[in-house]
This record gives C-alpha cells, structure tokens and sequence, in this order.
C-alpha cells in the first residue's frame, strides 16, 4: 500500500500544493538549469528520442492555453549522467514559439535545451507543477516536473521525470 502522497497523480498540480521530501522538493524548485546543476556530478549527456510534430497531449494544450488540434513540437529525451540514465525529459515546442532568434530550440539535436534556454536573454520559468507518475510504461513511478518557460515572449513547456537512479547519484 502506497502512502497516500506516492499514488500516481494523473493531474499536474502546482508545485507549492504539495508536499515533498527535502531533497525532492530542493530539486523540482530549483529556478536554475537542470543540465548545469546535472552536470556537477558526473559525465552529462542528452540522448535524444522521439523529435515531431504533434497535437500535444490534453494536459500538455491545456497549459499552454493551444487550441484543439494545434500542432507543437514534440521532443523527448533522456539526460544521463555516466551513462545512467536520470531524467527522462518532453519538451512541447509551440509552432509559434519556434520562430525568430528562437528557431534553433527547434533543431537542439543532443545538445540540451537547457543550453539555450538559460543563456540571454534569459528564459522565466513562470509555473511549476508537479505530480507522482511515469512518462511510459516502460519507466518506474518518479516525481514528474512540468514548468513553463517564456524565452523572448513565447511559451513552451518541459516535463523532467526525476528517475529512480538519480538519487543514488547525487543523494
Ligand atoms: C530546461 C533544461 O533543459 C534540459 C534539457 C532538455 C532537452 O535537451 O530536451 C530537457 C529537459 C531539461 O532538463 C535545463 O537544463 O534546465
């Protein structure tokens, strides 16, 4: 029997709304890059996975306030430390995000976003949720962060899936 607060959530609930263990919580709030902080503990490496064009996901149009059958595009990878992976990333790239000087988060390859996002001008991280969940099937129940970021004016939105594995790397 789980504690009540380790049952899979399928809503993505404000981060502030829950409570969290310290470490959990010193990680899902932190404002900074993920890939910098990551990469002060050990070999960090983006393996990137699914990359297309898509309707989002319900949850995912919702936050963006996206119209039904609007497209985004989808990126998903896997951020690894030592070649364990640790989190298991989905960006939501808006079309209309995509354009301008903001064109190159469209074509970030195995290089993190996070490169370009924390770099001038800089990106806000102006929500956070959170919730208990897996992103497929194949992964274990971790706690999931949903933020949206606003660079140059336009929104897009990243989920991090915090793997079992990361926290026996930096606990
Ligand atoms: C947002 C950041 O970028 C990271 C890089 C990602 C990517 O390359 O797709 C996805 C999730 C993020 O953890 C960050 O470093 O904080």
């Amino acid at each position: 029997m789980l504690p009540a607060a380790l049952h899979p959530d399928s809503l993505w609930r404000p981060l502030e709304q829950l409570v969290l263990p310290p470490i959990i919580r010193d990680w899902m709030a932190d404002p900074d890059s993920l890939t910098r902080r990551l990469s002060r503990y050990g070999a960090f490496r983006v393996v990137p996975g699914f990359h297309a064009h898509a309707v989002p996901k319900a949850d995912e149009r919702q936050l963006l306030a996206l119209p039904a059958r609007q497209v985004a595009l989808i990126r998903e990878v896997t951020l690894m430390l030592d070649d364990t992976p640790v989190v298991a990333a989905r960006s939501v790239l808006p079309v209309g995000s995509l354009t301008g000087a903001n064109r190159s988060l469209g074509h970030m390859g195995s290089r993190s976003l996070g490169l370009e996002l924390y770099k001038r001008p800089l990106c806000q991280r102006d929500q956070v949720w959170a919730r208990r969940g897996s992103p497929d099937q194949d992964l274990p129940l971790c706690w999931g962060r949903q933020s949206r970021f606003i660079k140059r004016g336009a929104p897009l939105l990243v989920a991090e899936y915090f793997l079992p594995a990361l926290w026996e790397k930096v606990g």
